[in-house]
């Protein structure tokens, strides 16, 4: 059949990966149903997903105890059962679940005769009072109707377990909260992350993840198929508590910021996250991600000019439109930063100036420790300094000596060309006349690029 489930939910959600392994593996289950996900009542509200080519349905609470075996005995007497089925929870669960999944005891289990009591009622109840036609299915074709129906539902949203006491309770012990990161770099690209990245690291109380073998710094987990891997995976980049003597752990991933899902993924893990991001001119921010990617030999962004990427029409190659939105969406500022105000509240958000992280790092560090509330306050005017030579500020060494971020960043490449400078000052005016309205809403400072932008609009 491939159905399984597991005693008290446990590993099934909270999901613990190596009994999603074991079931496919030694058992080959495809199916399994849990309470747990979300920890939500009334039943109705429960959701499925699907991990690891497993399909988890949401179960439903029928009200049958495993200490109540006797209908006399049931909780609060027996006319509490019978209200339930006879146009109560129960009667509603099933008239407003177009599927519902219950569990039962065997009627043979300790005399337990509940269970058929209650279904048989139940069941007569709905089709003498309701038009409704009653179905069975088999595990297997019931879990494909069921995403055929709600499809929106394949993709697991996770919950931080120790904001529920109860799966807090069913998690391992081995497993703590305390591996999520406190707050979270978004991005976008090319604004200076990693400086920003290497100053907090500099930082006494600050600690980063430690570095992915595919991604380097970034583990890219709220805005990818990282996610999928499950909590387990993403909190295993983060140090363990007893190693450590800070509690200061942040992640930056530089494609959080433009990404659909990453708001609401991260909103749900790690609510009350600080989000901080960067913001420099869009069209500059366009130019640096295009030599970026010439200098990875993307064969597009080899062959075309920064102004064939820019202009592409609606029949241009294909792959020249798909490189086109990947370097200007992420520019659309005023909408990726409503859709993280959609699940953080504005006090979580910082917005730094990236010109100015740029040219006044300690400034902008001063600016971030307070955000932040990290102890004690360390002096950046101090440990960095300006290196002539890179062109960027860098951390100041023992003995004069500078440690400067790569070749990668801070590259030489020709300035933009006046057409493409004029092509996306218009392409991004209306975009920036949002941001403008947002940061005023805000009550934050506008940065010059964008003051010495909507001169040009008036
Ligand atoms: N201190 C310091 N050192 C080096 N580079 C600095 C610094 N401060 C800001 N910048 C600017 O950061 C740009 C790279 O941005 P990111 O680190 O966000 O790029 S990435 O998305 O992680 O690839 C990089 O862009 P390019 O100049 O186009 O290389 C720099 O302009």
């Amino acid at each position: 059949m491939g159905y399984a489930v597991a005693p008290h939910h446990s590993g099934v959600y909270p999901v613990h990966v190596q009994l999603y392994e074991a079931w496919k593996k030694v058992w080959n289950i495809k199916i399994t149903s849990t309470e747990e996900y979300p920890h939500l009542k009334p039943a109705r509200y429960r959701r499925g997903f699907i991990h690891k080519n497993i399909m988890v349905l949401p179960r439903q609470t029928c009200g049958l105890f495993t200490h109540t075996i006797f209908y006399k005995d049931y909780p609060g007497g027996p006319k509490e059962l019978d209200k339930s089925i006879q146009g109560g929870e129960l009667f509603f669960t099933v008239v407003l679940n177009p599927i519902s999944i219950f569990m039962t005891h065997l009627s043979n289990y300790g005399n337990d005769r509940l269970g058929l009591y209650t279904f048989v009622n139940l069941a007569n109840f709905v089709q003498t009072w309701t038009n409704l036609r009653l179905q069975t299915l088999p595990p297997m074709q019931l879990a494909h109707k069921y995403f055929e129906l709600f499809p929106d539902q394949k993709d697991p949203l996770w919950q931080n377990p120790c904001d529920d006491k109860r799966h807090r309770d069913i998690w391992s012990k081995e497993k703590t909260c305390d591996r999520l990161p406190k707050f979270l770099v978004i991005g976008p690209q090319k604004t200076g992350t990693t400086a920003l990245y290497l100053f907090l690291v500099m930082h006494p109380s600050i600690l980063s993840n430690s570095p992915s073998p595919k991604t380097f710094e970034e583990v890219q987990f709220f805005n990818r198929n990282n996610y999928h891997r499950g909590i387990d995976w993403y909190m295993d980049f983060f140090p363990v508590p007893s190693n450590v003597t800070t509690d200061f752990l942040f992640e930056k991933s530089a494609n959080y910021f433009h990404s659909e899902e990453a708001p609401k993924r991260a909103a749900s893990l790690v609510p009350k996250a600080k989000i901080i991001t960067i913001l420099i001119d869009p069209s500059d921010r366009a130019y640096s991600w295009y030599q970026h990617q010439r200098s990875h030999e993307d064969p597009t962004a080899l062959k075309f000019s920064f102004y064939e990427v820019i202009s592409a029409g609606p029949w241009a190659p294909s792959e020249l439109r798909t490189l086109q939105k990947r370097c200007l969406v992420p520019g659309w500022y005023a909408s990726h930063i409503e859709r993280w105000l959609v699940y953080f509240p504005p006090f979580q958000l910082l917005i730094i100036d990236g010109q100015q992280l740029r040219t006044d790092p300690a400034t902008v560090m001063d600016e971030v420790q307070k955000f932040l509330g990290v102890s004690p306050h360390y002096n950046y005017s101090e440990a960095l300094t300006f290196d002539s030579h890179k062109g960027f500020w860098c951390q100041l060494l023992e003995e004069g000596k500078t440690k400067c971020l790569g070749k990668s960043k801070g590259r030489k490449y020709p300035p933009m060309d006046s057409d493409s400078r004029a092509f996306l000052s218009s392409y991004y005016r209306d975009h920036n006349v949002e941001l403008s309205k947002l940061l005023h809403k805000l009550g934050q400072p506008l940065p010059s690029w964008l003051r010495q932008e909507l001169q040009k609009v008036r």
